[in-house]
């Protein structure tokens, strides 16, 4: 099993609606798709500590890691693709950082309004978890995909009051 992170900020500007940063991935799995910045944890890294790197490395963006939020804990099984095997993905929230985003060659990430999150150009799972991070649960699920883009089936394997 894969192990991989990713961390969606948030925000709400002053007088402004919420907002979160995702953007283009231009590299790597899910390529042309949008995701939120992520990658693959490094030997001896815990997910949150990977989850900021990746952060930093993709966007110039900083956060410390006590105040990554742990949002969902899912697994994706890809039985077509024997390349990717399995992939687990931890995933977190945040609303305390700092800096502005820059584009990266892995991902062009800018804010955008947390009501206009374009699910239909993300990973074809995103849209049955990532409301129920931002309404503030913390998930647990598993996924099949048939081939390498479309849902098969899955599982709501947990789901409870998180802290995002
Ligand atoms: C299959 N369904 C999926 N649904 C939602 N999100 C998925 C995902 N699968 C991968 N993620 C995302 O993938 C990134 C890390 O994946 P990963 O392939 O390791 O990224 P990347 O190639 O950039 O890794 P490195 O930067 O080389 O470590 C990370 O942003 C995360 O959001």
């Amino acid at each position: 099993m894969l192990n991989v992170t990713s961390v969606l900020l948030r925000r709400t500007p002053v007088g402004g609606q919420p907002e979160v940063l995702m953007g283009l991935k231009k590299t790597g799995l899910g390529a042309g798709m949008i995701n939120c910045p992520g990658g693959k944890l490094e030997p001896g890294e815990t997910p949150a500590e990977a989850a900021a790197r990746e952060l930093m490395e993709e966007t110039g963006m900083t956060v410390a890691v006590a105040d990554l939020v742990p949002a969902a804990d899912v697994v994706f099984r890809f039985p077509d693709v024997p390349e990717w095997g399995d992939l687990r993905l931890y995933f977190f929230t945040a609303t305390s950082f700092a800096g502005e985003p820059r584009e990266s060659d892995e991902i062009a990430a800018d804010w955008i309004p947390e009501a206009e999150i374009p699910y239909d150009r993300m990973w074809d799972d995103t849209h049955r978890w990532l409301p129920d991070v931002i309404a503030g649960e913390y998930v647990v699920m598993d996924f099949d995909y048939a081939g390498r883009d479309k849902v098969a089936g899955y599982r709501r394997l947990a789901s409870r009051p998180g802290g995002s």
